[in-house]
Protein backbone atom coordinates (compact mmCIF):
# COMPACT_ATOMS: atom_id res chain seq x y z
CA UNK A 1 0.00 0.00 0.00
CA UNK A 2 1.40 2.95 -1.03
CA UNK A 3 0.93 6.42 1.08
CA UNK A 4 1.63 9.79 1.46
CA UNK A 5 3.07 12.13 4.51
CA UNK A 6 5.03 15.35 5.04
CA UNK A 7 8.49 15.63 6.16
CA UNK A 8 10.97 18.07 6.68
CA UNK A 9 14.20 15.95 5.12
CA UNK A 10 14.52 17.48 2.39
CA UNK A 11 14.61 20.66 3.76
CA UNK A 12 17.56 19.09 6.12
CA UNK A 13 19.60 18.12 2.55
CA UNK A 14 18.87 22.13 1.66
CA UNK A 15 20.27 23.60 4.31
CA UNK A 16 23.23 20.88 4.54
CA UNK A 17 21.53 19.40 7.67
CA UNK A 18 22.50 15.61 8.16
CA UNK A 19 19.43 13.00 8.73
CA UNK A 20 20.99 12.70 12.73
CA UNK A 21 19.83 16.53 13.15
CA UNK A 22 16.13 16.44 11.45
CA UNK A 23 15.79 12.93 12.74
CA UNK A 24 15.18 14.53 16.45
CA UNK A 25 12.39 16.35 15.21
CA UNK A 26 8.77 15.42 16.18
CA UNK A 27 6.15 15.75 13.99
CA UNK A 28 2.01 16.45 15.01
CA UNK A 29 -0.40 15.70 12.77
CA UNK A 30 -3.79 17.39 14.79
CA UNK A 31 -7.30 15.84 13.41
CA UNK A 32 -9.25 17.94 15.37
CA UNK A 33 -8.65 21.48 17.30
CA UNK A 34 -10.11 19.93 20.80
CA UNK A 35 -8.29 16.78 20.34
CA UNK A 36 -4.37 15.71 21.17
CA UNK A 37 -2.30 15.25 17.61
CA UNK A 38 -0.81 12.17 16.46
CA UNK A 39 2.92 12.48 17.39
CA UNK A 40 5.33 10.86 15.43
CA UNK A 41 9.05 10.74 14.72
CA UNK A 42 11.64 9.29 12.02
CA UNK A 43 14.19 6.47 12.56
CA UNK A 44 17.05 5.31 10.82
CA UNK A 45 16.51 2.13 12.43
CA UNK A 46 13.65 -0.45 11.89
CA UNK A 47 11.77 0.03 14.58
CA UNK A 48 10.18 -3.12 16.12
CA UNK A 49 6.74 -3.44 15.54
CA UNK A 50 4.10 -2.23 17.79
CA UNK A 51 0.32 -2.76 17.46
CA UNK A 52 -0.71 0.37 19.34
CA UNK A 53 1.64 2.27 16.86
CA UNK A 54 0.30 0.46 14.08
CA UNK A 55 -3.62 1.36 14.59
CA UNK A 56 -2.24 4.95 15.13
CA UNK A 57 -0.90 4.83 11.66
CA UNK A 58 -3.64 3.58 9.90
CA UNK A 59 -5.84 5.88 10.87
CA UNK A 60 -3.80 8.75 10.10
CA UNK A 61 -2.20 7.01 6.59
CA UNK A 62 -4.73 4.47 5.34
CA UNK A 63 -7.23 7.25 4.61
CA UNK A 64 -7.16 5.85 0.99
CA UNK A 65 -3.60 7.82 -0.01
CA UNK A 66 -1.95 10.58 1.96
CA UNK A 67 0.54 13.55 1.31
CA UNK A 68 2.15 16.20 3.36
CA UNK A 69 3.63 19.89 2.13
CA UNK A 70 4.89 22.30 3.67
CA UNK A 71 6.41 25.94 2.46
CA UNK A 72 10.65 26.08 2.83
CA UNK A 73 13.04 29.21 3.16
CA UNK A 74 14.89 30.70 6.09
CA UNK A 75 13.18 33.96 5.54
CA UNK A 76 10.45 34.37 8.27
CA UNK A 77 8.18 36.93 6.36
CA UNK A 78 8.54 34.94 2.84
CA UNK A 79 7.88 31.69 4.99
CA UNK A 80 4.89 32.39 6.77
CA UNK A 81 3.47 34.10 3.65
CA UNK A 82 4.02 31.02 1.85
CA UNK A 83 2.42 29.17 4.32
CA UNK A 84 -0.80 31.44 4.25
CA UNK A 85 -0.93 30.74 -0.01
CA UNK A 86 -0.40 26.98 0.31
CA UNK A 87 -3.38 26.96 2.98
CA UNK A 88 -5.47 28.89 0.25
CA UNK A 89 -4.16 26.95 -2.60
CA UNK A 90 -4.98 23.74 -1.01
CA UNK A 91 -8.25 24.84 0.16
CA UNK A 92 -9.56 25.95 -3.00
CA UNK A 93 -8.25 23.67 -5.41
CA UNK A 94 -7.93 20.18 -3.46
CA UNK A 95 -10.60 17.46 -4.80
CA UNK A 96 -13.90 17.28 -2.14
CA UNK A 97 -12.43 13.60 -1.58
CA UNK A 98 -9.62 15.30 0.53
CA UNK A 99 -9.31 15.66 4.28
CA UNK A 100 -6.55 18.66 4.92
CA UNK A 101 -5.30 18.74 8.51
CA UNK A 102 -2.96 20.54 10.25
CA UNK A 103 0.46 19.24 9.99
CA UNK A 104 3.70 20.64 12.57
CA UNK A 105 7.47 19.41 13.02
CA UNK A 106 9.14 21.12 15.84
CA UNK A 107 12.49 20.28 18.17
CA UNK A 108 10.88 19.89 21.70
CA UNK A 109 11.21 22.47 23.98
CA UNK A 110 13.24 24.59 21.26
CA UNK A 111 11.55 28.15 20.87
CA UNK A 112 10.79 28.86 17.26
CA UNK A 113 11.67 25.56 15.94
CA UNK A 114 7.95 24.85 14.94
CA UNK A 115 7.63 24.57 11.48
CA UNK A 116 3.59 24.60 9.54
CA UNK A 117 2.31 22.20 7.03
CA UNK A 118 -0.24 20.46 6.01
CA UNK A 119 -1.10 16.86 5.60
CA UNK A 120 -3.60 15.50 3.13
CA UNK A 121 -5.66 12.19 3.36
CA UNK A 122 -7.07 11.91 0.22
CA UNK A 123 -9.90 8.75 0.53
CA UNK A 124 -10.28 8.53 -3.12
CA UNK A 125 -6.60 8.03 -4.49
CA UNK A 126 -7.27 10.59 -7.20
CA UNK A 127 -5.18 11.62 -9.97
CA UNK A 128 -6.04 15.15 -9.33
CA UNK A 129 -4.72 15.40 -6.11
CA UNK A 130 -1.41 14.01 -7.05
CA UNK A 131 -1.00 16.28 -9.90
CA UNK A 132 -1.95 19.48 -8.59
CA UNK A 133 0.85 18.41 -5.48
CA UNK A 134 3.56 17.67 -8.08
CA UNK A 135 2.93 21.23 -9.50
CA UNK A 136 3.51 22.96 -6.33
CA UNK A 137 6.46 20.92 -5.62
CA UNK A 138 8.11 22.35 -9.14
CA UNK A 139 7.75 26.11 -7.82
CA UNK A 140 10.43 24.98 -5.27
CA UNK A 141 8.95 26.84 -2.68
CA UNK A 142 7.15 23.79 -1.22
CA UNK A 143 8.53 20.14 -0.06
CA UNK A 144 6.18 17.35 -0.32
CA UNK A 145 6.70 13.76 1.06
CA UNK A 146 4.87 10.49 0.39
CA UNK A 147 4.46 6.82 3.10
CA UNK A 148 4.48 3.47 2.20
CA UNK A 149 3.41 0.74 4.48
CA UNK A 150 5.60 -2.55 4.70
CA UNK A 151 3.63 -5.81 3.06
CA UNK A 152 1.98 -6.70 5.95
CA UNK A 153 0.87 -3.22 6.93
CA UNK A 154 2.72 -2.83 10.49
CA UNK A 155 5.76 -0.19 9.47
CA UNK A 156 5.54 2.50 7.69
CA UNK A 157 8.46 4.27 5.35
CA UNK A 158 8.46 8.34 4.83
CA UNK A 159 9.46 9.13 1.32
CA UNK A 160 10.48 12.58 0.35
CA UNK A 161 9.46 13.96 -2.88
CA UNK A 162 12.08 16.07 -5.04
CA UNK A 163 11.69 17.54 -8.38
CA UNK A 164 14.58 15.97 -10.57
CA UNK A 165 14.57 17.47 -14.10
CA UNK A 166 11.26 16.87 -15.26
CA UNK A 167 10.34 13.80 -12.93
CA UNK A 168 9.04 14.30 -9.28
CA UNK A 169 10.45 11.15 -7.62
CA UNK A 170 10.67 10.19 -4.38
CA UNK A 171 14.08 10.26 -3.34
CA UNK A 172 14.62 9.50 0.42
CA UNK A 173 12.89 6.65 2.94
CA UNK A 174 12.76 6.90 6.66
CA UNK A 175 10.80 5.09 9.37
CA UNK A 176 8.40 6.57 11.29
CA UNK A 177 7.63 5.69 14.81
CA UNK A 178 5.46 6.88 17.40
CA UNK A 179 6.78 9.98 19.73
CA UNK A 180 5.89 11.20 23.35
CA UNK A 181 3.48 14.02 23.81
CA UNK A 182 5.49 16.56 24.97
CA UNK A 183 5.05 18.40 28.02
CA UNK A 184 3.66 21.22 26.34
CA UNK A 185 1.38 21.67 23.27
CA UNK A 186 4.35 22.57 20.45
CA UNK A 187 2.70 25.60 19.48
CA UNK A 188 4.11 27.45 22.75
CA UNK A 189 7.26 26.90 20.56
CA UNK A 190 6.26 29.94 18.01
CA UNK A 191 4.43 32.40 20.43
CA UNK A 192 7.49 34.64 21.27
CA UNK A 193 8.37 36.97 18.68
CA UNK A 194 6.55 35.22 16.32
CA UNK A 195 3.23 36.17 17.47
CA UNK A 196 3.27 37.99 20.35
CA UNK A 197 5.92 41.17 20.70
CA UNK A 198 7.31 42.42 24.15
CA UNK A 199 9.37 45.59 22.88
CA UNK A 200 8.41 48.23 19.94
CA UNK A 201 11.57 47.16 18.57
CA UNK A 202 10.90 43.67 17.86
CA UNK A 203 7.65 44.56 16.06
CA UNK A 204 8.98 47.33 14.43
CA UNK A 205 11.08 44.65 12.67
CA UNK A 206 8.76 42.08 11.53
CA UNK A 207 7.42 45.36 9.57
CA UNK A 208 10.75 46.61 8.22
CA UNK A 209 11.26 42.93 6.73
CA UNK A 210 7.86 43.62 5.01
CA UNK A 211 8.76 46.98 3.05
CA UNK A 212 9.50 44.97 0.23
CA UNK A 213 6.53 42.48 -0.28
CA UNK A 214 4.02 45.24 2.02
CA UNK A 215 4.36 48.82 0.97
CA UNK A 216 2.21 49.97 3.04
CA UNK A 217 4.06 48.92 5.67
CA UNK A 218 6.32 51.83 5.01
CA UNK A 219 3.48 54.11 6.12
CA UNK A 220 2.83 52.14 9.51
CA UNK A 221 6.83 52.63 10.39
CA UNK A 222 6.96 55.72 9.45
CA UNK A 223 3.98 56.85 12.10
CA UNK A 224 5.83 54.14 14.43
CA UNK A 225 8.78 56.34 13.86
CA UNK A 226 6.86 59.53 14.93
CA UNK A 227 5.85 58.04 18.22
CA UNK A 228 7.98 58.43 20.96
CA UNK A 229 9.51 54.96 23.02
CA UNK A 230 9.20 55.28 26.30
CA UNK A 231 6.07 57.26 26.51
CA UNK A 232 5.84 58.96 30.11
CA UNK A 233 1.86 58.92 31.69
CA UNK A 234 0.58 62.15 32.71
CA UNK A 235 -0.46 62.66 36.09
CA UNK A 236 -4.56 61.79 35.45
CA UNK A 237 -5.00 58.06 35.09
CA UNK A 238 -5.23 55.82 32.44
CA UNK A 239 -8.29 53.22 32.47
CA UNK A 240 -8.76 50.41 29.52
CA UNK A 241 -11.22 48.65 29.02
CA UNK A 242 -11.17 45.03 27.59
CA UNK A 243 -13.74 42.22 26.46
CA UNK A 244 -14.89 40.07 23.57
CA UNK A 245 -16.70 41.21 20.83
CA UNK A 246 -20.39 42.43 21.99
CA UNK A 247 -19.20 42.60 26.07
CA UNK A 248 -19.78 46.42 26.01
CA UNK A 249 -16.88 47.94 25.89
CA UNK A 250 -18.30 50.77 23.38
CA UNK A 251 -20.89 51.12 25.66
CA UNK A 252 -19.43 51.68 28.31
CA UNK A 253 -15.82 53.71 27.40
CA UNK A 254 -18.76 56.19 25.81
CA UNK A 255 -20.12 56.41 29.32
CA UNK A 256 -17.30 56.87 30.96
CA UNK A 257 -15.44 59.63 28.65
CA UNK A 258 -18.52 61.37 29.43
CA UNK A 259 -18.44 61.20 32.91
CA UNK A 260 -15.17 61.26 33.66
CA UNK A 261 -14.86 63.87 31.25
CA UNK A 262 -11.89 62.46 29.79
CA UNK A 263 -10.30 60.87 26.80
CA UNK A 264 -11.35 58.30 24.24
CA UNK A 265 -8.80 56.51 22.74
CA UNK A 266 -8.37 53.47 21.03
CA UNK A 267 -5.95 50.36 20.29
CA UNK A 268 -5.26 50.25 17.03
CA UNK A 269 -5.56 54.21 16.93
CA UNK A 270 -7.53 55.78 14.14
CA UNK A 271 -4.43 56.66 12.62
CA UNK A 272 -3.71 53.09 11.63
CA UNK A 273 -7.44 52.31 10.59
CA UNK A 274 -7.33 52.89 6.93
CA UNK A 275 -4.52 49.43 6.63
CA UNK A 276 -6.06 47.59 8.97
CA UNK A 277 -7.84 45.31 6.38
CA UNK A 278 -4.63 44.89 4.60
CA UNK A 279 -3.01 43.20 7.78
CA UNK A 280 -5.79 41.50 8.72
CA UNK A 281 -5.47 39.45 5.52
CA UNK A 282 -1.56 38.78 6.26
CA UNK A 283 -0.35 35.87 8.49
CA UNK A 284 0.02 36.05 12.33
CA UNK A 285 3.46 36.86 12.45
CA UNK A 286 2.69 40.41 9.99
CA UNK A 287 -1.04 41.09 11.32
CA UNK A 288 -0.14 40.48 15.31
CA UNK A 289 3.18 43.12 14.76
CA UNK A 290 1.14 45.66 12.99
CA UNK A 291 -1.22 45.01 16.24
CA UNK A 292 1.42 45.37 18.42
CA UNK A 293 3.09 48.62 16.72
CA UNK A 294 -0.39 49.99 17.09
CA UNK A 295 -0.19 49.79 21.24
CA UNK A 296 2.78 51.65 20.72
CA UNK A 297 1.76 54.30 18.62
CA UNK A 298 -1.69 54.69 20.97
CA UNK A 299 0.94 54.82 23.97
CA UNK A 300 2.05 58.00 22.63
CA UNK A 301 -1.24 59.85 22.59
CA UNK A 302 -2.50 58.13 25.93
CA UNK A 303 1.09 59.50 27.24
CA UNK A 304 -0.53 63.12 25.65
CA UNK A 305 -3.82 63.03 26.89
CA UNK A 306 -3.57 61.50 29.94
CA UNK A 307 -1.44 64.72 30.73
CA UNK A 308 -4.82 66.83 30.39
CA UNK A 309 -7.72 65.00 31.31
CA UNK A 310 -8.36 60.76 32.02
CA UNK A 311 -7.79 58.46 29.90
CA UNK A 312 -10.07 55.78 28.44
CA UNK A 313 -8.89 53.31 26.21
CA UNK A 314 -10.75 50.54 24.06
CA UNK A 315 -8.69 47.49 24.12
CA UNK A 316 -4.98 47.64 24.48
CA UNK A 317 -2.28 45.15 25.52
CA UNK A 318 -4.46 42.67 27.04
CA UNK A 319 -6.21 42.33 23.33
CA UNK A 320 -3.31 42.08 21.30
CA UNK A 321 -1.70 39.15 23.84
CA UNK A 322 -4.57 37.28 24.12
CA UNK A 323 -6.21 37.22 20.82
CA UNK A 324 -2.70 35.88 19.42
CA UNK A 325 -2.48 33.58 21.78
CA UNK A 326 -5.60 31.75 21.94
CA UNK A 327 -5.60 31.80 18.19
CA UNK A 328 -1.81 29.99 18.25
CA UNK A 329 -1.97 27.72 20.73
CA UNK A 330 -4.47 24.34 19.31
CA UNK A 331 -6.10 21.98 20.72
CA UNK A 332 -8.45 22.67 24.54
CA UNK A 333 -8.26 25.12 26.74
CA UNK A 334 -5.35 23.26 28.85
CA UNK A 335 -3.25 23.72 26.20
CA UNK A 336 -3.04 27.64 26.64
CA UNK A 337 0.49 28.25 28.18
CA UNK A 338 0.20 27.91 32.21
CA UNK A 339 -0.48 30.94 34.47
CA UNK A 340 3.12 31.29 35.42
CA UNK A 341 4.46 31.47 31.75
CA UNK A 342 6.26 34.05 30.61
CA UNK A 343 4.31 34.65 27.67
CA UNK A 344 1.51 36.62 29.96
CA UNK A 345 4.35 39.18 30.31
CA UNK A 346 3.86 43.11 30.12
CA UNK A 347 6.06 44.43 27.17
CA UNK A 348 8.83 46.62 29.67
CA UNK A 349 8.22 49.42 27.05
CA UNK A 350 4.91 50.20 26.84
CA UNK A 351 2.72 52.76 28.47
CA UNK A 352 1.45 50.57 32.03
CA UNK A 353 -2.10 51.57 32.35
CA UNK A 354 -3.97 52.61 35.81
CA UNK A 355 -6.28 49.83 35.68
CA UNK A 356 -7.46 47.65 33.17
CA UNK A 357 -11.57 46.38 32.96
CA UNK A 358 -11.98 42.95 31.22
CA UNK A 359 -16.15 43.01 30.57
CA UNK A 360 -17.54 39.08 30.70
CA UNK A 361 -20.81 38.31 29.83
CA UNK A 362 -22.77 35.16 30.12
CA UNK A 363 -22.89 33.55 26.82
CA UNK A 364 -26.44 33.37 26.55
CA UNK A 365 -26.28 37.10 27.12
CA UNK A 366 -24.06 37.95 24.39
CA UNK A 367 -26.13 35.81 21.86
CA UNK A 368 -28.91 37.84 23.09
CA UNK A 369 -26.94 41.44 22.38
CA UNK A 370 -25.95 39.93 19.02
CA UNK A 371 -29.64 39.10 17.73
CA UNK A 372 -30.35 42.70 18.88
CA UNK A 373 -27.82 44.12 16.55
CA UNK A 374 -29.38 41.78 14.02
CA UNK A 375 -26.85 39.06 13.41
CA UNK A 376 -28.87 36.34 11.57
CA UNK A 377 -30.00 33.90 14.70
CA UNK A 378 -28.88 30.84 12.84
CA UNK A 379 -25.30 32.24 11.75
CA UNK A 380 -25.12 33.90 14.98
CA UNK A 381 -25.98 30.54 16.85
CA UNK A 382 -23.59 28.65 14.26
CA UNK A 383 -20.57 31.39 15.08
CA UNK A 384 -21.16 30.73 18.85
CA UNK A 385 -20.96 26.80 18.53
CA UNK A 386 -17.34 26.92 16.74
CA UNK A 387 -16.33 29.68 18.69
CA UNK A 388 -17.21 29.07 22.00
CA UNK A 389 -13.52 27.04 22.97
CA UNK A 390 -11.68 30.11 20.98
CA UNK A 391 -13.63 32.46 23.14
CA UNK A 392 -12.75 30.53 26.15
CA UNK A 393 -9.41 30.83 25.37
CA UNK A 394 -9.14 34.17 24.62
CA UNK A 395 -11.08 35.10 27.98
CA UNK A 396 -8.27 32.75 29.75
CA UNK A 397 -5.10 34.79 28.17
CA UNK A 398 -7.08 38.09 29.06
CA UNK A 399 -7.09 36.90 33.13
CA UNK A 400 -3.80 35.53 33.07
CA UNK A 401 -1.86 38.18 31.84
CA UNK A 402 0.03 40.18 34.14
CA UNK A 403 1.62 43.80 35.29
CA UNK A 404 -1.10 44.78 35.26
CA UNK A 405 -3.55 42.06 35.56
CA UNK A 406 -6.74 42.93 34.50
CA UNK A 407 -9.82 43.21 36.75
CA UNK A 408 -12.94 41.00 35.90
CA UNK A 409 -16.25 42.83 35.53
CA UNK A 410 -19.68 40.28 34.89
CA UNK A 411 -21.03 42.77 32.30
CA UNK A 412 -24.23 40.92 31.65
CA UNK A 413 -26.52 43.33 34.14
CA UNK A 414 -27.63 46.28 32.77
CA UNK A 415 -25.57 49.34 31.25
CA UNK A 416 -26.50 51.67 34.64
CA UNK A 417 -25.09 48.71 36.93
CA UNK A 418 -22.02 47.73 34.99
CA UNK A 419 -21.25 51.55 34.54
CA UNK A 420 -21.87 52.33 39.00
CA UNK A 421 -19.75 49.22 39.53
CA UNK A 422 -16.57 50.34 37.02
CA UNK A 423 -17.04 53.63 38.40
CA UNK A 424 -16.66 52.46 41.85
CA UNK A 425 -13.08 49.82 40.53
CA UNK A 426 -12.01 53.40 39.02
CA UNK A 427 -12.64 55.29 42.63
CA UNK A 428 -10.87 52.81 44.17
CA UNK A 429 -7.64 52.29 41.87
CA UNK A 430 -7.35 55.87 40.84
CA UNK A 431 -7.85 58.35 43.26
CA UNK A 432 -10.64 59.75 41.62
N1 LIG B 1 -24.91 46.18 29.98
C1 LIG B 1 -25.60 46.00 28.85
N2 LIG B 1 -26.83 45.44 28.89
C2 LIG B 1 -27.52 45.20 27.77
N3 LIG B 1 -27.07 45.50 26.54
C3 LIG B 1 -25.87 46.05 26.43
C4 LIG B 1 -25.05 46.33 27.58
N4 LIG B 1 -23.89 46.87 27.15
C5 LIG B 1 -23.97 46.93 25.80
N5 LIG B 1 -25.16 46.46 25.36
C6 LIG B 1 -25.59 46.31 23.96
O1 LIG B 1 -24.88 45.20 23.42
C7 LIG B 1 -24.42 45.48 22.11
C8 LIG B 1 -22.88 45.39 22.07
O2 LIG B 1 -22.32 46.45 22.83
P1 LIG B 1 -21.02 47.23 22.39
O3 LIG B 1 -20.83 48.33 23.39
O4 LIG B 1 -21.11 47.64 20.96
O5 LIG B 1 -19.93 46.08 22.57
P2 LIG B 1 -18.40 45.96 22.04
O6 LIG B 1 -17.92 47.36 21.81
O7 LIG B 1 -17.71 45.28 23.17
O8 LIG B 1 -18.47 45.11 20.83
C9 LIG B 1 -24.98 46.86 21.76
O9 LIG B 1 -26.16 46.68 21.03
C10 LIG B 1 -25.23 47.50 23.10
O10 LIG B 1 -26.27 48.45 23.06
N1 LIG C 1 -5.35 46.38 20.71
C1 LIG C 1 -5.81 45.47 19.85
C2 LIG C 1 -7.11 45.55 19.33
C3 LIG C 1 -7.57 44.59 18.47
N2 LIG C 1 -6.77 43.56 18.11
C4 LIG C 1 -7.25 42.52 17.18
O1 LIG C 1 -8.47 42.96 16.58
C5 LIG C 1 -9.54 42.03 16.76
C6 LIG C 1 -10.74 42.63 17.45
O2 LIG C 1 -10.98 43.85 16.94
P1 LIG C 1 -12.47 44.37 16.66
O3 LIG C 1 -12.37 45.67 15.95
O4 LIG C 1 -13.30 43.28 16.09
O5 LIG C 1 -12.96 44.68 18.11
P2 LIG C 1 -14.39 45.15 18.57
O6 LIG C 1 -14.88 46.10 17.53
O7 LIG C 1 -15.17 43.89 18.69
O8 LIG C 1 -14.10 45.77 19.88
C7 LIG C 1 -9.00 40.91 17.58
O9 LIG C 1 -9.11 39.77 16.74
C8 LIG C 1 -7.54 41.21 17.84
O10 LIG C 1 -6.80 40.22 17.20
C9 LIG C 1 -5.50 43.49 18.64
O11 LIG C 1 -4.77 42.56 18.34
N3 LIG C 1 -5.03 44.42 19.50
Amino acid sequence: MSIRLNCLSNMARRLNCNFSQWSSRVFAAEFDSRCDPVYFALSAQTPAADEKQSLLFQKLFSQGKAYSIHAITDDRIQRARSYSDLQDKLVSALPKSCNLLQLIAFHPNVNNSLVKGFFIQDALNNAETENMLKDLVKSEEFHLCTYVSSEDGTLWQQCVWSQRGKECTDVTKHYITVAAKPEYHPSLLNIINTVVFYSFEDAYRVLQECKECIPESKEVLELADQCLKNSTKGRFPVIVIEGLDATGKTTLTQSLQEILRGALLRSPPGCLSQWRARFDAEPPLIRRAFYALGNYISACDIARESAKSPVIVDRYWHSTAAYAIATEVGGALESLPSSHSEVYRWPRDLLTPDLVVLLTVRPEERARRLRARGVEKTREEAELEANNLFRQKVEEAYRRIQDPACVVIDASPSKEEVLSEVLLLIQKHCNL
